[in-house]
C-alpha cells in the first residue's frame, strides 16, 4: 500500500514538532509539507532541523506549495489558522485531521460545511485513554444519574490559550447527552463569591494552568457519602500524534464525511451497530 502523504500545519508548535517526529519514524507515512505562519522564524528551514535532521522538507508560510503533494494535512494550530487551511483543502481535496481546539459554532459549523467535500476527522483530543474515557464516562453518567454531582476538573501547562479544554468540554457533552441535559443551558465554567448552594442539574468545570502539564482530567462524580473519579493523565504528546496517524489512516479510503476519534477506534453508536 502506497504511503501516507502528510503535510503538517503549526509545524514549529508543541503539537507539530510532536507530529513530524511521529511521521519521520513511521513506515506507512511519509513527511510531504510542513507550514507555519508567516514570519515565523522557521521558515525556510527543514522541517527536522530541531531534531539535528534533515527531512527533506522546508517549513514555508504558503499553502499552495506546502500542500502541492499532500493527500492530508494534520493541523494542531488555533481556529483561525485551521479555517484559512480548512478553506485551502476544501478547493483543493485534501484531507483533514483537526486537533485544534476553541472553535465557537460559526468555526465548527464551517467544518461540518467543508465535510460535505472532503473528509475530516475532527477531534479535541486523539488520544486512545482519553477516547476510552469518553465511552466510560457514558457508562458512569447513565449509572450514576441521580444524586450524584458532576464536576469536570482539567489542568494544562501555561501557555494554553483556551479554556476549559476541548477535551473537558467534550466530556461534559457526552455526559449531559447520557443525561438528556443541554450541556450550553447546565454547564458552570468557574464559581466566585456568594454563589448559593449547587444546583444538582448543573455540571461544574475548573480549570488549571500551570508549568508543563501536558494535560490531566478528571471527572468527579459526588454523592452524599461516596464519590467516583474518572481520570486521564497524558505524560507525553505522542499518544495524540499517533492517534492523529490513525485518523489519516481511517480517512484514507473516505471521500467526504465529518469523523471523530470515536468514529476512528470504531467506539461511536454507529460502528457499534
Ligand atoms: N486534539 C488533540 O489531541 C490535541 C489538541 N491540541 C490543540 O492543538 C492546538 C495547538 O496546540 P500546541 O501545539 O500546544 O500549540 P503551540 O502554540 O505550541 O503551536 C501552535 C502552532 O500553530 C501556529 N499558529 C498559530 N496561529 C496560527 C495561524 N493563525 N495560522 C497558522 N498557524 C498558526 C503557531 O505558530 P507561531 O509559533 O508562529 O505562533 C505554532 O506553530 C491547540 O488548540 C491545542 O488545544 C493539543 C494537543 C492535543
Ligand atoms: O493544549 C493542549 O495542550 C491540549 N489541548 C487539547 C484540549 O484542549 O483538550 C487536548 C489535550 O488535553 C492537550
Amino acid at each position: 500500500m502506497s504511503k501516507l502523504k502528510i503535510a503538517i500545519a503549526g509545524s514549529t508548535g508543541r503539537m507539530g514538532k510532536m507530529l513530524i517526529e511521529t511521521v519521520l519514524n513511521s513506515s506507512e507515512a511519509e513527511l510531504v509539507g510542513a507550514l507555519d505562519r508567516p514570519g515565523n522564524p522557521a521558515i525556510g528551514h527543514d522541517a527536522a532541523a530541531y531534531l539535528g535532521k534533515n527531512s527533506g522538507v522546508r517549513i514555508t508560510d504558503n499553502l499552495a506549495e506546502g500542500l502541492a503533494q499532500a493527500d492530508f494535512l494534520i493541523d494542531f494550530t488555533r481556529p483561525e489558522g485551521t479555517l484559512e487551511h480548512l478553506a485551502y483543502c476544501r478547493q483543493h481535496g485534501v484531507k483533514l485531521i483537526i486537533g485544534t481546539t476553541g472553535f465557537d459554532d460559526a468555526g465548527k459549523a464551517a467544518i461540518a460545511a467543508a465535510s460535505q467535500e472532503i473528509a475530516i476527522v475532527f477531534a479535541p483530543n486523539m488520544s486512545v485513554g482519553v477516547n476510552a474515557v469518553f465511552k466510560l464516562l457514558d457508562v458512569a453518567a447513565r449509572i450514576l444519574n441521580e444524586g450524584y454531582d458532576i464536576e469536570i476538573i482539567e489542568a494544562h501547562h501555561r501557555y494554553k490559550v483556551d479554556a476549559p479544554s476541548g477535551t473537558a468540554l467534550g466530556m461534559g457533552e457526552v455526559i449531559a447527552n447520557a443525561l438528556g441535559r443541554d450541556l450550553k443551558t447546565c454547564a458552570v465554567y468557574g464559581r466566585e463569591g456568594i454563589t448559593g448552594e449547587r444546583d444538582p442539574n448543573t455540571i461544574g468545570f475548573a480549570t488549571i494552568r500551570g508549568g508543563d502539564v501536558v494535560g490531566d482530567h478528571t471527572v468527579l462524580f459526588a454523592a452524599l457519602g461516596e464519590r467516583v473519579e474518572i481520570s486521564h493523565k497524558s505524560s507525553s504528546r505522542v499518544g495524540y500524534a499517533h492517534g492523529s496517524l490513525r485518523a489519516a489512516r481511517f480517512l484514507r479510503d473516505k471521500p467526504t464525511g465529518l469523523y471523530t476519534m470515536q468514529d476512528v477506534l470504531g467506539l461511536s453508536a454507529e460502528s457499534a451497530d
